[in-house]
């Protein structure tokens, strides 16, 4: 156990800056599918979010308890039955490429190829074929992908699948990533690297990050902030800023740390069902 660090400047949660913005406010926030009609019940009762740019936030919570509907109401796929989501203290505007989305599955165009792909976005976007070409090259390369460019998605690995749906997001450089769960269906050994890629592209390019995730020590591992999700209707329970996922030290570093194992259980107290009490 790595104690003596605790103290060091390393472990400290990185300070907000008062001038920083909020990229994402969710304020009282309901959603309720298929509107107010009777018989319908609130899928998010009330939530009250704030974001601020350049956070990488961990969302956990039991199946069920509205992760992903919240997601989608910051993507601007839903809207809220009662409340107010505003991006970068505008009215939400919308789906738009300025938001990018990363799913469990890549849902790459089977068709297309990874280059071709990485460009979709950027086509919306009005973008000249050169300069298309010319992101997706330096977006390939950012996540490791130049070699397979022109490879079409049944030729990729699951992990290179992943690798090109993140370049496709970040290609029209978006201010704030999506992703839920995207790592999941993936092997231990292409998740953690995935999960070094996306810890490097945070600190290198100070991206807002909101990241979905059954995975306990995933969220340890990359989250400045974690939030624990109940349903019933969703809400928020737990809402803590994390220092484990700090720097650049290979990530058994963090799990070594005597907060660690703290962190965890707490985390995973809060998220076993409260007939399984008898756990703890
Ligand atoms: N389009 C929809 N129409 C109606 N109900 C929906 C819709 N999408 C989700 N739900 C319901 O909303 C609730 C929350 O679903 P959501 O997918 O947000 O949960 P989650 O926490 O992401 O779950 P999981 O971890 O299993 O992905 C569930 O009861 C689900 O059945």
């Amino acid at each position: 156990m790595i104690e003596a660090a605790i103290d060091d400047e390393i472990w400290k949660p990185r300070e907000q800056s008062e001038s920083a913005k909020d990229a994402v406010a969710l304020n009282s926030v309901s959603l309720r599918y298929g509107g107010k009609a009777a018989g319908n019940t609130d899928v998010l009762g009330a939530v009250q979010l704030h974001i601020q740019e350049g956070e990488f936030v961990c969302i956990l919570g039991p199946s069920g308890c509205g992760k992903t509907s919240l997601l989608k109401l910051v993507a601007g796929y839903e809207k809220p039955t009662e409340g107010e989501v505003r991006l970068y203290n505008q009215p939400h505007p919308g789906p738009n490429p300025k938001v990018g989305v990363v799913f469990q599955h890549a849902n790459l165009f089977p068709w297309l190829s990874v280059n071709r792909n990485v460009q979709f976005g950027l086509k919306m976007l009005g973008l000249k074929r050169s300069e298309r070409n010319r992101i997706a090259i330096e977006t390939l390369g950012q996540v490791g992908l130049d070699s397979a460019a022109s490879l079409l998605p049944h030729q990729l690995s699951g992990g290179m699948k992943q690798r090109a749906a993140i370049a496709r997001a970040l290609a029209a450089n978006p201010a704030l990533l999506l992703m839920d769960e995207p790592f999941a269906a993936l092997d231990a050994i292409t998740r953690e690297s995935l999960q070094y890629l996306l810890r490097k592209l945070w600190i290198e390019t100070g991206k807002t990050i909101v990241f979905i995730t059954h995975d306990v020590e995933e969220a340890l591992l990359l989250g400045s902030r974690l939030i624990v999700m109940k349903g019933g209707p969703g809400r928020i329970e737990i809402d803590m800023p994390n220092s484990l996922n700090r720097a650049s030290e290979p990530f058994a570093f963090a799990r070594q740390h005597l907060r660690y194992g703290e962190t965890r259980e707490q985390l995973l107290k809060a998220l076993r069902p409260s007939d399984q009490s008898w756990q703890d």
